[in-house]
């Protein structure tokens, strides 16, 4: 079987739009995915038609990354917050009829699941011929056991892959990531590995569930993070690792980003003084 011979795909050619510049490029993008049941409202459409189109947003945005050479893209498709939408919801499906749509009620949580194992059963093979590695974070014992299973054999086959990482925070929430990994350093003190004093922002860091797209070459931490929907807020999201993220608000709905969008993310980014607290040498006081 092919998918288990994992490979890396060969360098390929990193071919920017104008205007870009390649030397400052964020190596990180985070995405909080907003508004795909207001794009489906908008056009009388049930909520799952939106994140239906909102995951072909979601590859879209994958191909992009890969194409303009960005290592790691982290994509918030499913809070732990979100197992509290209704698991069924009833549409009023007289407005389906004339589409010639089947009456039907939709659940949502249950669709989402079954939208995430089919995003990346349908993208595998994707992955592995253009060396993307996927990881999952989140609270995974949530999730039912097939999309368990898929994401692992998935993180499996994929992990030798090195172009880009495609991090799913998926039953995720950055509250939880923090209190988790504060268990675990407690754990190792508890157990006399550790002494408080010796906790440090980077040994906390390794902790969170984050770290597993760390490497020598690229960070946990967004170097961008983009929210869509108009929005501006965080939700719960990489509350640790967006300390020094830039953050780029847009009204575009999820399902409508695109190149266009993401270009002008990119560039407002561009145009960003990152300074991490610090005064640039020679600036004027
Ligand atoms: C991981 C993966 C395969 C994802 C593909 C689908 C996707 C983009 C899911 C995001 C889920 C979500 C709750 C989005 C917010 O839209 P919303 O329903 O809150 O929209 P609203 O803000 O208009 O109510």
């Amino acid at each position: 079987m092919p998918l288990s011979n994992s490979t890396s795909a060969p360098a390929a050619e990193v071919l920017l739009p104008e205007g870009l510049r390649s030397e400052s490029l964020p190596r990180h993008v985070a995405l909080v995915m907003d508004g795909n049941s207001r794009w489906a409202a908008a056009r009388g459409l049930p909520p799952t038609d939106g994140h239906e189109h909102g995951m072909r947003a979601l590859m879209r945005t994958v191909r992009l990354c890969r194409a303009w050479g960005i290592r790691v893209v982290t994509a918030f498709g499913f809070s732990l917050e979100n197992w509290n939408r209704p698991k069924a919801r009833t549409y009023n499906t007289l407005s389906f009829l004339d589409r010639a749509r089947p009456p039907c009620i939709h659940a949502e949580v249950d669709f989402l699941m079954a939208l995430i194992e089919r995003f990346i059963n349908d993208n595998l093979a994707e992955f592995m011929r253009e060396g993307t590695r996927l990881r999952i974070i989140g609270d995974r014992s949530r999730l039912p056991i097939s999309v368990q299973k898929t994401a692992r054999d998935a993180e499996e086959a994929t992990r030798n892959n090195s172009r880009l990482d495609l991090v799913l925070a998926i039953s995720y929430s950055g509250r939880m990531d923090i209190v988790q990994a504060c268990r675990k350093l407690a754990q190792k003190v508890d157990a006399k590995l550790l002494r408080p004093e010796d906790i440090d922002e980077s040994m906390f860091a390794d902790e969170l569930q984050t770290s597993c797209a760390a490497d020598e070459s690229s960070s946990s931490c967004p170097d961008l993070l983009i929210r869509t929907s108009g929005e501006l807020r965080l939700s719960n999201f990489l509350l640790w690792q967006s300390a020094y993220s830039e953050l780029f608000f847009t009204d575009t709905l999820w399902p409508d980003f695109g190149e266009a969008q993401y270009l002008q993310a990119l560039t407002a980014f561009q145009s960003r003084d990152r300074r991490f607290g610090a005064r640039k040498h020679n600036a004027a006081l």
